[in-house]
C-alpha cells in the first residue's frame, strides 16, 4: 500500500523511471525506422517529380523504366518486409509485461486512498480547488499542477463514491483547465464537455451545466443543434428554481461524525483558527529541566508546558539526529498499514480515519529505542516496565488520525494476559518536522501541537481516580506537505502510584461533558 505512508512512494518513482526509459527506447526505435522509410519515400518522390514534367519523356528513358520496374518488383516488397520485421512494438509490449511483474505499482486502493486524501486536505484546510489543482499549497507553489484529465478523473471518482459536493468543484476545474488549452473545437473535446455538462445536470447543478452548453455552442454554433434544446431545458429548470438531482437528494446523514460540532472544532484547531485563550496561556512556563537520576548525569532539556489541566508538556531536543536516523532505518522495512481497535471486538482493522503505516518494537531491540523509553521515564517518573511496545509510524499522503482517546473505554475487555490496566499516559516523539499541517490537535482544549523533530509530547490520559479524562481527545491533522514520522509510547496504570497516587475522590466529573460532546 503506497498512499498510507510516504516512505514507499520513492519506489513508485523508480518504477516510473524504468517505464519512461522503456517508452523512450520504443520511440527511438520507431523513429529510426520511420526515418529510414521516409528517406525511401523522399527518393521515390523525387523520381515522380521529374516524371511529372513529362511522363512520356521520363519513361522513354530505359534507365527510368528499369528503375520503376525494379522498384515495384522488389523494393516495395522490401518495405513490407521491413515493416513486418519491425519488432519494436512487440519488444516494448513484452518488456512492459515483464515490468508489470517485477516493479512496484499502486493498486486501486492506492488510487482511491490518494483521491480521498486530496479531498480531505481540501476540506480540512479549506483549500481552493483551483489553487490545489495548480500545485499551490497554502499560497506556495510546489511543482507542477494537475491537468484537466487529472481533475476530471478525480471528479469522476468522487462521483462514483457519491461524494457529489466534492465532485462539482473538480469537474468545474477540469473544464476551466480544458478551456485554457488549445483543444478548441476538436470533436473529442466537445464530446467530453457535453458529457461533463451531463454530469452536472444529473447532479442538479444546472448553472454549471448551462455554462458548458453555452460554451460548446459558442465554439460551434452550427454543429450540435440538439444543444439548443438542452439550453432551453436548463434555462427553464433554473428559472423555475427546480432543486432535483443527486446534489440535493443525498443530504449527508446527520449522524455522520464529519459534520458534527466536535469535528468542526477539530478542523478549526488544525487550521489554527481556534487557539487557547491568552488567559489560559499566561500561567504556562518553559524551563530548563535537569532531572536528578541516581548515578547518571543527564543533559538538561527544555520543558515547555502546553496545558495545565489536563497536563500536557513538550520536551525539546531530547532525541539526537543520529538516533532519529537509526529509528527510521530500523522501522522502515517493517511498517505496515496502521490498524485501530473496533468497538465491537478486539480485532484490529485498517480504517479510513487513520491513514498511516506503523510497526511495533521491543525497547530492547536497539539502544536508540531504549533511550526513548528512558527519556519518558526520566521526565515523568513513571515505571517504564509497564509500557506497551514502542510504535513507530509514518503518515502518508494527507495522512491523518481522526479524534480519538488513547485510553481504553470503560468496558474494554483486556487480553487474557494483560493485567497492566489502562493507558495512564501517552508520549509522542516527533521524529520529523512537518512542513505544513500534520499537527497534533486537542479539539477541546483547543490546542494544536506543531511537530518538532526530536521533541517529546507527553500527557496523562486518566484522572487520578483512574477514570478516562475525556478532555484528552486528540488527533493527527492531515499532513499537507512533508513526511511525518512519530514514535508512540503508551504507559499503563499498573504500579504507578508512587508518581501519581490514585485517588478515591472522583475528580473525573470535570471531563464528563466531553465524553458525548455531540
Ligand atoms: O501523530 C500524531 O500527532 C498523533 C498520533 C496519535 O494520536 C496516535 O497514534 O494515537
Ligand atoms: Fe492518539
Amino acid at each position: 500500500e503506497f498512499y498510507s505512508s510516504t516512505s514507499g512512494l520513492s519506489q513508485l518513482l523508480r518504477t516510473e523511471v524504468v517505464l519512461l526509459a522503456e517508452l523512450q527506447n520504443y520511440v527511438n526505435e520507431i523513429s529510426q525506422h520511420a526515418e529510414a522509410l521516409q528517406s525511401e519515400i523522399d527518393a521515390i518522390k523525387v523520381e515522380h517529380l521529374s516524371a511529372a514534367d513529362s511522363i512520356e519523356g521520363y519513361l522513354n528513358n530505359p534507365v527510368n523504366a528499369f528503375r520503376l520496374i525494379k522498384r515495384l518488383h522488389s523494393d516495395w516488397q522490401t518495405f513490407s518486409d521491413s515493416v513486418e520485421r519491425e519488432a519494436s512494438r512487440t519488444n516494448y509490449l513484452e518488456a512492459m509485461a515483464k515490468h508489470q511483474q517485477n516493479l512496484s505499482f499502486p493498486t486501486h486502493e492506492d488510487f482511491v486512498g490518494s483521491a480521498l486524501a486530496l479531498t480531505r486536505l481540501q476540506q480540512t484546510y479549506q483549500l481552493d480547488v483551483a489553487e490545489l489543482a495548480s500545485g499551490i499549497l497554502n499560497g506556495i507553489k510546489h511543482g507542477t499542477g494537475m491537468s484537466w484529465q487529472d481533475c476530471f478523473v478525480l471528479g469522476q471518482h468522487l462521483y462514483t463514491m457519491r461524494d457529489y459536493n466534492n465532485t462539482v468543484p473538480w469537474l468545474k476545474q477540469s473544464m476551466q483547465l480544458l478551456a485554457t488549452q488549445s483543444y478548441g473545437t476538436e470533436s473529442g473535446s466537445l464530446d467530453f464537455m457535453e458529457s461533463v455538462a451531463e454530469y452536472h445536470q444529473t447532479l442538479g447543478d444546472y448553472e454549471n451545466a448551462l455554462d458548458l452548453v453555452n460554451y460548446v455552442l459558442y465554439l460551434v454554433p452550427e454543429e450540435r443543434p440538439h444543444l439548443y434544446e438542452k439550453r432551453e431545458l436548463l434555462e427553464e429548470l433554473i428559472r423555475d428554481g427546480v432543486r432535483h438531482g443527486l446534489l440535493h437528494e443525498t443530504v449527508r446523514s446527520p449522524t455522520d461524525y464529519h459534520i458534527s460540532q466536535e469535528f468542526r472544532l477539530y478542523e478549526q484547531v488544525c487550521r489554527g483558527e481556534l487557539k487557547p485563550s491568552a488567559r489560559s496561556q499566561r500561567p504556562l512556563r518553559c524551563r530548563y529541566q535537569s532531572n536528578k537520576v541516581p548515578f547518571r548525569l543527564l543533559q538538561p532539556y527544555k520543558l515547555e508546558e502546553l496545558h495545565l489541566d489536563p497536563l500536557i508538556v513538550q520536551a525539546h531536543e531530547v532525541v539526537s539526529a543520529r538516533d532519529i536516523r537509526i529509528l527510521k532505518r530500523l522501522a522502515g522495512p517493517h511498517i505496515q498499514r496502521s490498524t485501530v481497535y473496533s468497538l465491537e471486538g478486539s480485532e484490529a482493522t485498517a480504517a479510513p480515519y487513520r491513514t498511516s503505516q506503523g510497526a511495533s518494537f521491543d525497547y530492547t531491540k536497539h539502544r536508540a529505542m531504549w533511550r526513548l523509553s528512558r527519556n519518558v521515564g526520566d521526565l515523568s517518573g513513571l515505571d517504564m516496565r509497564y509500557a506497551e511496545m514502542l510504535q513507530i509510524a509514518n503518515y502518508g499522503i494527507g495522512g491523518h488520525f481522526e479524534p480519538h482517546w488513547d485510553s481504553f473505554p470503560e468496558h474494554h475487555t483486556y487480553l487474557e494476559n494483560d493485567h497492566d490496566g489502562n493507558r495512564i499516559a501517552t508520549g509522542i516523539y516527533y521524529l520529523s518536522d512537518v512542513q505544513e499541517g500534520g499537527g497534533t490537535a486537542f479539539p477541546f482544549l483547543p490546542l494544536l501541537v506543531t511537530p518538532q523533530r526530536g521533541s517529546l509530547l507527553f500527557w496523562y490520559n486518566l484522572h487520578r481516580s483512574g477514570d478516562q479524562d475525556y478532555r484528552t481527545k486528540h488527533a493527527a491533522c492531515p499532513v499537507l506537505l512533508g513526511n511525518k514520522w512519530i514514535a508512540n509510547v503508551w504507559i499503563r496504570e499498573r504500579r504507578q502510584d508512587h508518581v501519581r497516587p490514585c485517588d478515591i475522590y472522583r475528580d473525573n466529573e470535570i471531563s464528563l461533558p466531553y465524553r458525548d460532546f455531540n
